[in-house]
């Protein structure tokens, strides 16, 4: 379990995080979403020791990182991808991390197999990887000491369509299997599909948390007809709000007080469920409306 609690962390005058509290729980996969600058990254490098608290606490399996024996085998961490040395082969990297660790030399090409870079990658140095495969062989240092929390920042960063596929059923996995899993992302989609759990941050501060079925929840219902006028003006009648969305609306109703009003006004439907395919997107720029630097149009 990874836990947060009334974590502040400032620069000078500027709170970067600002009493931050969440916990991430094991067999799940935590999404920590955020637009850019919200502290998403500071929580993190927190989190791992590499910056102070100001005030608060962060600890993973009730410790803080610094006073953990061996933390390789505790947590798995990935913040920056090209963080390693260029000049290294992959498998140098891994061999460094096996031995650090203390673990048995197979882990190296068990590591590389699970995070399909081929024997002959493996032998590369690493200014010569993608991105993409910097994310993997930073995916298999993390993984290498089997430890029971993973910290990710940005992990889907780099990676194309089977890649993210990949990492996405890795985490799954890893979490099926009692992990904790806390991964930050402004990629919306990535997170809404992989994560069980959200907590959104906006200028230092949690704007949302909870599972993502109880964000969601919130989402309502999309509706779609070919007469939008008749459509809207019989649910405003019957006291169910509505915004526009997808060419339709997007109604605070369940799907089935919906269909009885559009029936009863005798306008046939086009589409009709429930709206959380757009609601992470919608609920991410809600919130963050007044921390976005770009605004949100309307
Ligand atoms: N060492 C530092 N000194 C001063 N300000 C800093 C420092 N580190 C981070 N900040 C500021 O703290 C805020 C939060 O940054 P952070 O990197 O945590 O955001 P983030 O949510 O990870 O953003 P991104 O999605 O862009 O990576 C930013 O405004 C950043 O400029």
């Amino acid at each position: 379990m990874i836990r947060v609690e009334n974590l502040t962390r400032t620069y000078g005058s500027f709170t970067a995080v600002d009493d931050v509290s969440f916990v991430a729980r094991s067999g799940r996969v935590t999404g920590f979403l955020g637009p850019n600058g919200a502290g998403k990254s500071t929580t993190m490098r927190v989190l791992v020791g590499l910056t102070p608290a100001t005030s608060g606490t962060a600890t993973v399996a009730g410790r803080r990182f610094v006073d953990l024996p061996n933390p390789g085998r505790e947590v798995g961490v990935l913040l920056d991808a090209s963080a390693q040395h260029a000049g290294r082969t992959g498998r140098e990297i891994l061999t460094l991390a096996q031995r650090t660790l203390g673990l048995p030399a197979d882990r190296v090409d068990a590591m590389l197999e699970r995070v399909s870079l081929t024997p002959e990658e493996s032998r590369r140095r690493v200014r010569h990887y993608s991105l993409g495969m910097r994310q993997r062989l930073g995916i298999a240092v993390a993984l290498i000491g089997d430890p029971a929390s993973l910290i990710l920042d940005e992990p889907a960063n780099g990676l194309d369509p089977a890649g993210i596929r990949w990492m996405r059923d890795l985490l799954r996995g890893y979490a099926d299997a009692g992990g904790t899993v806390l991964l930050s992302s402004h990629l919306l989609h990535e997170i809404e599909v992989v994560a069980d759990d959200l907590v959104v941050i906006g200028n230092g501060r949690i704007v949302a948390s909870g599972t993502k079925a109880e964000l969601l929840a919130g989402s309502g219902t999309l509706v779609r007809a070919r007469d939008l006028d008749a459509l809207g003006r019989a649910l405003t009648e019957s006291a169910v709000t509505v915004s526009p969305l997808d060419g339709g609306f997007r109604a605070e109703a369940d799907a089935e007080l919906v269909g009885k009003v559009a029936h009863a006004a005798g306008v046939p439907l086009l589409e009709l469920r429930a709206a959380d395919g757009a609601g992470l997107e919608e609920m991410f720029l809600e919130l963050t409306a007044t921390t976005q630097r770009e605004g949100v149009a309307a």
